[in-house]
């Protein structure tokens, strides 16, 4: 099941209120370097995107997370971090 999907430049995502394994370290290095259209829809894949940009480009990144009370932006906030924290502790698919 995958409660998240694109909408222009946003990745929509819809709060499952249960549990996913699709937040794990294998989930996110699956997302490292990849375009979106190569995976399905993921907070990864915006992160992954930002993430490159900030290297490439040397400029900061923004990310906003929207959403009513309760939507899950403090538990996807802690994801982007996470990931964040993932692919910048190096691991065997990203790229020096
Ligand atoms: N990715 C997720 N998977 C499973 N449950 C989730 C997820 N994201 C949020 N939840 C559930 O929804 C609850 C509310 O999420 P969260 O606190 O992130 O919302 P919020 O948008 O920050 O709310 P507020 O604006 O009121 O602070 C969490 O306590 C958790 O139970």
């Amino acid at each position: 099941m995958n409660s998240q999907t694109y909408s222009g430049l946003f990745c929509v995502f819809i709060n499952p209120y249960k549990m996913l394994p699709i937040y794990t370290d294998s989930v996110a290095n699956m997302y490292v370097n990849k375009r979106r259209a190569e995976m399905p829809p993921h907070l990864f894949a915006v992160s992954d995107e930002a993430f490159r940009n900030m290297m490439t480009d040397k400029e900061n990144q923004s990310m906003l997370i929207t959403g009513e009370s309760g939507a899950g932006k403090t538990e996807n906030t802690k994801k982007v971090i996470a990931y964040f924290a993932t692919i910048g502790s190096g691991n065997k698919n990203q790229k020096s």
